[in-house]
């Protein structure tokens, strides 16, 4: 059986994680993101099945319940979890699986697999990150002080992490991401 990589993409929201990994998918053909699954409520344009799978709390500890969940974390006071199954068929299958979590989450990963690739996005300042939050335009004043708190905590463990990327120039971020990927995939299928 061929076997994938398991790569996880953490950092502060507004760091530029979705953007990021939009982008890497396109560039690496065997690249699958799993979809979370999540207490919260949609955005306005989120897709249930697309962005995520929003489920009622009932639903979300049903499948903490019966170990559907490979990890699961509470961030700003809503679930999100990534299922299982999915995870494990598309390592089996070899792709590049890529888990766009937070950082709690990334930990119980690694202690699950060792052999993934910790990845951590790194906004070039908290004063941009912030920006990005205000100009994405997504949260409210509440959530978004609750994300730069939450950024600090998060940015504390970066150096835990197996390589840092600073999104700072859009272009520049994506070459590194994609170039990481592609290195791991290749020691793999070497
Ligand atoms: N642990 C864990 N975190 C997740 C999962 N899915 C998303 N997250 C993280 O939850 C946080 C909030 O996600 P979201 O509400 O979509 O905000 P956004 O990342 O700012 O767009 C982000 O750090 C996500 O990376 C998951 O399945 N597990
Ligand atoms: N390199 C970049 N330069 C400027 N803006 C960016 C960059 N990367 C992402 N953004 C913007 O910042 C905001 C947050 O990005 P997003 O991908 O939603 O972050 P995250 O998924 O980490 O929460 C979005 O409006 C996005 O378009």
């Amino acid at each position: 059986m061929r076997h994938g990589n398991l790569f996880v993409i953490s950092g502060p929201s507004g760091a530029g994680k979705g953007t990021l990994v939009a982008r890497l998918v396109r560039e690496v053909p065997d690249a699958w993101v799993s979809m979370s699954v999540t207490t919260r409520a949609p955005r306005e344009g989120e897709v249930d099945g697309v962005h995520y799978r929003f489920a009622s709390s009932e639903e979300f500890q049903q499948l903490v319940a019966c170990d559907g969940l490979l990890e699961w974390a509470t961030y700003g006071g809503n679930c999100y979890g990534t299922p299982r199954a999915t995870v494990e068929e598309h390592i089996a299958r070899g792709d590049q699986v890529i888990l766009e979590i937070d950082v709690q989450g990334g930990f119980q990963v690694r202690e699950k697999f060792p052999a993934a690739h910790l990845v951590f996005i790194e906004p070039p300042s908290l004063d941009v990150l912030e920006a990005r939050l205000r100009g994405r335009g997504t949260e409210s004043d509440e959530a978004i002080a609750t994300r730069m708190e939450t950024a600090r905590v998060e940015l504390s463990r970066k150096m835990e992490y197996d390589i840092r990327l600073v999104n700072d120039d859009l272009d520049e971020a994506v070459r590194a991401l994609v170039g990481y990927v592609n290195e791991q995939a290749e020691k793999i299928r070497g």
